[in-house]
């Protein structure tokens, strides 16, 4: 497609834009300067999952300038039903890629950047600096707290959904002089039992959708200032005009969508920014109180797929990730003690790993801290899930303090995932 600008810095790009867009260029309120400011924005999508997909679909269509799409994870077939930008030619593919695949095919005319590496505390300020607003469309609680600090620091709106089962939740956040921060709203993170993915919990494919389309609905109205309208009576009884995150005096709403519920739309009026939020309020001078926070610590740890995720601000060396225990394993001689109960370990472990079940190794860790010839330098310590293993290391390491020895984080089931697809998971 290509087409000559008709009055170049002052209209669309292109002569076919003028077309492309129309539809949405007619609009009361909306007109041409909404579509260049459309053209000139810039969005950052956090997740190219179930949330993501609409919400990227939309913005790429609607013709947001620049769409930047986070996401390490691949393609999977139980993705299909609800991540509706990936299909099954792309089955492991990286996630950001596809997306960024689908949307070109909507619309050339875009700047797409893909970024396939994990959003984590130590790369999240420049993954999201270049961009005017944040979409949080991912599923776990210390990436939400993350998100929500880093929009806060670099002074950004934060347009955030959730969705699980029937039901979905939306909110903006950090918009203007005294929208509140996730962490106004949530000061603690939900106990990790109850923040279960959806492969935990299930999730039905259309309620991603609702709430992903009212992500880049919202961010539409930030961008082009439709915001601040008073609706229309008739707007307001057809809900799709009104605006579910604001009321018309610019108070911030969380939006509760309940798919099996009537009505179905629920909203509920925020506060204002708190100001004794150690994120956004004044006592809290603009995440200074929480500089350097553990976010997988934060929300309680202990769940392997968070820990993979690399949120924590740098590992300590205690431990191992599985893609750099493998790096280690190729370039030299290591020990590996596996420390999972004996039946465990009949089922399937790592070829080159020694037995040891927790129980014999605290019960007397001396034992295996002496220094033997017959040792490799380096000794790791794995288990199913990446807990014992922790308390195994720890106690060879009271025995020894010069004992070099650290634990797999997330472990054998982060071994599968990330390392050796065909290493079962039990
Ligand atoms: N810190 C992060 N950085 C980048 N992407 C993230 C981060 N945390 C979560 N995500 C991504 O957010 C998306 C969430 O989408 P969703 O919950 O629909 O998918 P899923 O994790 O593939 O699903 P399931 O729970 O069924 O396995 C995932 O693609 C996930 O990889
Ligand atoms: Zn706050």
């Amino acid at each position: 497609m290509d087409s000559e600008s008709p009055a170049e810095g002052s209209g669309l790009a292109h002569l076919d834009d003028y077309r492309r867009y129309g539809r949405q260029m007619i609009l009361d309120g909306f007109g041409l300067p909404g579509q260049l400011k459309l053209q000139k924005a810039s969005v950052v999508v956090v997740g190219a999952g179930g949330l993501g997909c609409p919400a990227l679909q939309y913005l790429a269509a609607a013709g947001v300038g620049r769409i930047g799409i986070i996401d390490h994870d691949v393609v999977e077939l139980s993705n299909l039903q609800r991540q509706i930008l990936h299909n099954e030619s792309r089955l492991g593919m990286p996630k950001a890629q596809s997306a960024a695949t689908a949307l070109k095919e909507i619309n050339s005319r875009i700047r797409i950047d893909t970024i396939t590496e994990a959003l984590s505390a130590s790369n999240a300020v420049p993954l999201l600096s270049p961009y005017d607003i944040i979409l949080d469309c991912t599923d776990n609680a210390p990436t939400r707290y993350l998100l929500s600090d880093t929009a806060v620091h670099l002074g950004k709106p934060l347009v955030s959904g959730a969705a699980q089962k029937y039901d979905g939740q939306l909110c903006v956040y950090h918009l203007g002089d005294d929208g509140p921060c996730y962490r106004c709203l949530f000061p603690k993170p939900p106990a990790p039992e109850l923040a279960g993915s959806c492969a935990e919990t299930g999730i039905l494919g259309a309620v991603t959708g609702v709430i992903g389309n009212l992500q880049a609905l919202e961010a539409i109205k930030i961008i082009t200032g439709l915001h601040g309208e008073t609706p229309s009576n008739a707007c307001v009884a057809a809900y799709s005009l009104t605006p579910p995150c604001f009321f018309a005096d610019g108070n911030t709403s969380l939006l509760i969508y309940s798919a099996l519920s009537f009505p179905p739309f629920r909203s509920i009026r925020l506060r204002k920014r708190r100001p004794t939020c150690p994120a956004c309020g004044v006592e809290g001078q603009k995440v200074g109180k929480i500089k350097g926070v553990d976010y997988v610590q934060f929300c309680g740890g202990a769940r392997p797929d968070w820990e993979t995720l690399g949120l924590v601000p740098g590992i300590a060396d205690t431990r191992i990730r599985a893609s750099e225990l493998k790096s280690a394993m190729d370039a030299k001689d290591v020990r590996i003690i596996d420390v999972r109960p004996k039946t465990e370990y009949g089922i399937c472990h790592i070829p080159s790993s020694i037995h040891v079940p927790i129980n014999e190794l605290v019960a007397d860790p001396t034992k295996f801290v002496v220094p033997d010839a017959a040792y490799p330098a380096e000794t790791y310590v794995v288990c199913r899930l990446g807990n014992d293993s922790q308390i195994a290391a720890s106690a060879l390491r009271e025995a020894n303090p010069s004992f070099v020895v650290k634990d797999l984080i997330g472990g054998l089931q982060a071994w599968s995932r990330d390392v050796d697809s065909s290493f079962p998971i039990y």
